[in-house]
């Protein structure tokens, strides 16, 4: 529902060896005790860069000299409609110090460091830290083809190396498969890669068990509908990232109330793999984008070349078959 929110603009400050700083909100404050990013209220009449430059000095002592606006994401507490608008500060002088009596910390983010944070925030900013993690493209596997399972993942796994790394990569064996797939060594030969893979068995099948947690598990559209609340906590407290296949608006919601980490937002125009479903066009992908607190990617009929564009519309990322296979 439209309403009308308060903007927060947020500095997600990264230092050149990748530590982000955060600051314990303190107490008598809303989310007191939590880890959270500098930032504040964004005043009437302000920029929202000039907003992020008054709050960061304000807040932490630093003058702002490059900052990317990362990610958007509405959020709703039982007594506060927000709008988060992230930040990744890249470079600023000064020290960030403690000017309201905050405490504050850089600690590494990456991968593997991800659910301690996503543990320790409030859970508004899990599309923060993603977005800080997660990279701008996601290669998708080609199905399995007439040669059956063991060349699909011999193919699978001698394009890895040349894949521009770190990417997602969707390992989509496609319905017709069905045959049990190996997935822990398809899920090994991308971490060896340097990659993130995230399995995606077919149809209804459900995620296979065991996986290290550095694997990603996706909801396609069946077990978007079919999955459990539950059984999608239980997998992201373990460590999995959980990505999920959007179309529109019903969707959309299914995923935002399994807190899933990223979407997939498709067709956004016809594509060889998908003859005859038509795209839904850059205003519909803008309108879900503006609605999805988590990172979103472009798929369908689009590559590498049309990131600019994509995070024009509010999307964070490309997601593709024949752009990267
Ligand atoms: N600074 C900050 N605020 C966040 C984060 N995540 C999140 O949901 N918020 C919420 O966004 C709002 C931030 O506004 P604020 O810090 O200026 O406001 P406040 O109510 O805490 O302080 P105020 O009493 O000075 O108005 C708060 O409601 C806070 O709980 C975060 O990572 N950093």
């Amino acid at each position: 529902m439209d309403r009308p929110r308060t903007d927060i603009v947020l500095g997600l400050l990264r230092e050149p060896d990748g530590r982000v700083w955060t600051e314990v909100r303190p107490d008598g404050k809303h989310l007191a005790g939590l880890r959270a990013f500098p930032g504040g209220k964004r005043r009437a009449g302000e920029a929202l860069r000039d907003a992020l430059a008054r709050e960061l000095d304000e807040e932490i002592g630093i003058r702002v000299q490059r900052a990317r606006r990362v990610i958007t994401l509405n959020w709703d507490y039982p007594d506060r409609h927000l709008r988060l608008i992230g930040f990744e500060v890249t470079r600023w002088t000064g020290q960030p110090r403690s000017a309201e009596g905050q405490q504050l910390a850089a600690e590494p983010l990456d991968r593997d460091a991800r659910a301690d944070w996503l543990a320790a925030m409030p859970p508004a900013n899990r599309g923060l830290v993603n977005a800080l993690v997660l990279p701008r493209c996601l290669a998708i596997t080609p199905p399995v083809g007439a040669d059956g399972v063991t060349a699909w993942q011999a193919g699978v796994e001698s394009r890895l190396p040349s894949l521009p790394a770190p990417m997602l990569v969707n390992l989509r064996p496609g319905d017709a498969a069905n045959a049990d797939l190996p997935w822990p060594a398809l899920a090994r030969a991308v971490l060896a890669a340097g990659h993130w893979p995230v399995v995606n068995p077919p149809g209804d099948r459900p995620w296979p068990e065991g996986l290290d947690p550095r694997v990603g598990l996706h909801l396609n559209h069946a077990r978007l509908l079919s999955m459990s609340d539950h059984a999608v906590r239980d997998r992201q407290a373990r460590g999995h990232l959980v990505s999920a296949a959007v179309h529109d608006r019903a969707t959309l919601e299914r995923a935002i109330e399994l807190a899933v980490d990223l979407i997939t937002v498709s067709p956004l125009r016809e594509t060889a793999t998908h003859p005859g479903a038509s795209g839904m066009g850059w205003a519909a992908f803008a309108g879900l984008a503006a609605a999805a607190p988590m990172p979103v990617y472009a798929l369908g009929g689009v590559g590498p070349d049309d990131l600019p564009r994509i995070w024009r519309r509010g999307g964070f990322g490309v997601a593709s078959i024949s752009a990267f296979w």
